[in-house]
């Protein structure tokens, strides 16, 4: 089981989604911004980390706002979307294919990883 750690980044009514380069596994599939745990990491520790190496902001991590398990062919994800807010810095592309602030009413025009389709709908339900 792979711990990756995520973040909802909001503005406004807006979070952001980020598209997976297309090199990497799930490419060009959608995704909260975020990444693998290190050995040693605590989850808060990990997400700052992700945040900064793939947006270039420094993110206050808030409480967890939902957890998911999803079965991979290539790998099992423990997902863990922490509620985040940005305490300094823009998003700048350092490593995805396209960032966009999105509406929960503009989800389905966006094909987001497998593993994220739970946290979606509640998204849309709040
Ligand atoms: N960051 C992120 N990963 C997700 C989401 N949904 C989902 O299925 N995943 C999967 C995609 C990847 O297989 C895995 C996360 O790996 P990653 O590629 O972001 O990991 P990383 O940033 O540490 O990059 P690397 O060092 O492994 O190259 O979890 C999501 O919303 N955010
Ligand atoms: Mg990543």
């Amino acid at each position: 089981m792979t711990e990756v750690v995520a973040a909802l980044i909001w503005d406004e009514n807006r979070f952001l989604a980020c598209q997976r380069p297309a090199n990497k596994a799930r490419g060009l599939l959608w995704e909260f911004v975020g990444g693998k745990v290190e050995p040693g990491e605590t989850k808060e520790q990990a997400l700052i980390r992700e945040c900064q190496e793939e947006l270039a902001v420094t993110v206050a991590v808030q409480d967890v706002f939902m957890d998911v398990t999803h079965v991979y062919p290539d790998l099992t994800v423990h997902l863990t979307l922490f509620n985040t807010f940005i305490a300094e810095g823009t998003p700048q592309k350092i490593e995805h294919n396209d960032l966009r602030w999105i509406t929960v009413e503009e989800i389905d025009e966006y094909e987001f990883c497998p593993a994220d389709e739970e946290i979606l709908r509640r998204l849309k339900e709040v």
